[in-house]
């Protein structure tokens, strides 16, 4: 009989070591899980005899698909042009993810809110997105129990009649920030100011005090990492089985990607903790001003029940660089169009007389601020790719099949610049809300019109507070300051400013 020494001996130089057999059977694992997957989308792709998927760009890769192939520089130009060749849906796969981009406003009518019911799921809530904390996010979670609850508690604060209580922490926020414009201060102001009405209307926290200024900070690193992750394609990684392993286990040294998942955990928790904490401690020892804010707070005490607020501060956060991005375009607009702002403040002397700053009950009289800010959220819609949505059953329109699990993404921007319903869409033309009296179009009444919002039931809960915010901000600047470029160079230098709030 052999024994065990010599045997063993030959054994070692034959058998690969652990090291190897580990990342041998890892990559077998998710060869097999991508090759199940594929097999199993054969099949079922026998239900599309009848309906076809909607066209698309052809798959360079059989087993994965688009993935990093897709668009990251502002897809949204990609995926209109990519419209002339396919049309209003373009469909295609990255790893095992359908994907579905939706250029024409009457798919998403059709798909997104008359189909809202089995369209408002998101692509999200798998092991990796639980361990960064994502799946407890009111914009990321999963269309659930979890999901309407916190909607609702949202809705009762942020409706419509509920957003007036933000008026006085809004109006005081907006004074600091025309002075800080006036005064020419160095600081990124509308990004300060934005961040402080959301961190003080929901938490009642001031944010320029030294306690608690690292939260808008967090907040904007925060959302550039989650922002990629939004645009088509761009979460299919997340997926992966083990990746959660991978972020939670391997050293940072080793892997960009584990650096990259364990910052986006730390950063969820110090925005999804601190704050609150913070808010709490104050409400406690009465620190906080009373101010409208402090009842939201204290309402919230009372619901803490659960999650519910570290769950919608992701999206406060978030948000407020939205309102930085809106503010930024605006800004743009009125050096690259000076007509308007001369209009705009004809209508301000006409309407309120010279040097009066216009309050929330002047805004009914003010038909061409009203088309500004309109025509703001058209001309550069801040997140112009949207939220993606997911399909929790198969669907089909205008005879394809759209199958469940598909992941949506509206190209908000394709919409807004529509030549069939916008001439010289590029342009920066408030008047196309007016009627020919000057009059606001009734048509545009309803907030509902306004696509960068979003869409069906996942809309952008906090968009009664953001229109009030926005604007506000629009017709106090009008009625205080002139905004000009001073030089050629300048407009470029602006155009880097508001990049760096659009994020991509
Ligand atoms: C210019 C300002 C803003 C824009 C353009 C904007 C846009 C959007 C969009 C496009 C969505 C995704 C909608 C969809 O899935 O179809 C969204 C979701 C959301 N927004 Fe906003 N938003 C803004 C400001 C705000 C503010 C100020 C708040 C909070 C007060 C807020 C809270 C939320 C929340 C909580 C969601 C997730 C809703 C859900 O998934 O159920 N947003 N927003």
């Amino acid at each position: 009989m052999t024994s065990f020494g010599g045997f063993g001996s030959q054994q070692l130089s034959v058998h690969p070591s652990l090291s190897t057999l580990i990342p041998i059977s890892f990559a077998a694992f998710v060869l097999c899980y991508i090759a199940f997957n594929l097999v199993s989308r054969r099949y079922l792709r026998r239900r599309t005899k009848r309906f076809p998927y909607p066209p698309g760009p052809p798959s360079p890769s059989f087993f994965l698909g688009h993935y990093g192939k897709t668009p990251t520089r502002k897809p949204w130009f990609d995926y209109m042009e990519m419209g002339k060749m396919y049309g209003e849906l373009i469909y295609f796969r990255s790893l095992w993810d359908n994907i579905l981009v939706i250029n024409s406003a009457q798919a998403t009518n059709i798909i997104m809110e008359r189909q809202a019911r089995i369209t408002s799921d998101r692509p999200f809530g798998n092991a990796l997105d639980r361990f960064t904390h994502w799946d407890d996010q009111i914009g990321l979670v999963v269309y659930s129990e979890a999901w309407r609850y916190t909607r609702r508690t949202f809705h009762q604060n942020f409706r419509s009649e509920a957003a007036v209580k933000f008026h006085p922490v809004q109006i005081e926020k907006t004074h600091n920030f025309l002075r800080s414009l006036l005064e020419l201060s160095e600081s990124p102001c509308s990004d300060i100011q934005s961040h402080g009405i959301m961190f003080k209307s929901v938490y009642g926290l001031e944010i320029q005090s030294a306690t608690n200024e690292d939260f808008p900070k967090a907040a904007k690193e925060l959302t550039s990492l989650v922002d990629r992750s939004l645009l088509p394609g761009g979460s299919a990684y997340r997926s992966v089985p083990f990746a959660h392993l991978l972020a939670r286990f391997v050293p940072d040294a080793l892997s960009e990607f584990a650096r990259a998942q364990k910052r986006m955990r730390e950063t969820m928790n110090i925005l999804r903790e601190g704050p609150f904490e913070e808010a709490v401690k104050a409400w406690v020892g009465r620190s906080v001003a009373c101010s409208p804010a402090s009842d939201t707070v204290s309402y919230s005490v009372q619901m803490l029940s659960a999650f519910l607020l570290p769950s919608c501060f992701l999206s406060h956060s978030s948000c407020s660089t939205r309102l930085a991005s809106a503010t930024a375009t605006f800004f743009l607009a009125l050096m690259l169009y000076p007509e308007v702002q001369s209009k705009a403040q004809d209508e301000l002397n006409r309407v309120l007389g010279p040097g009066r700053v216009p309050n929330f009950k002047d805004r009914e009289y003010l038909s061409y601020i009203e088309a500004i800010y309109r025509e703001v959220m058209r001309w550069h819609p801040a997140l112009p790719m949207g939220f993606p949505h997911k399909s929790t059953k198969d669907m089909i329109y205008k005879g394809y099949l759209i199958p469940k699990g598909t992941i949506l993404h509206v190209n908000i921007w394709a919409i807004t610049h529509d030549l069939d319903q916008y001439t010289s869409p590029d342009k920066f033309i408030p008047e196309r809300y007016l009627n020919k009296d000057g009059s606001f179009n009734k048509m545009y009444v309803n907030i509902n019109t306004i696509d960068a919002y979003g869409y069906g039931r996942r809309v952008c809960v906090g968009r009664h507070m953001a229109d009030d915010t926005l604007w506000l901000i629009m017709a106090s600047v009008l009625a205080t300051m002139n905004v000009s470029k001073v030089g050629e160079n300048e407009v470029l230098d602006i155009e880097r400013y508001y990049a760096d709030f659009s994020l991509w």
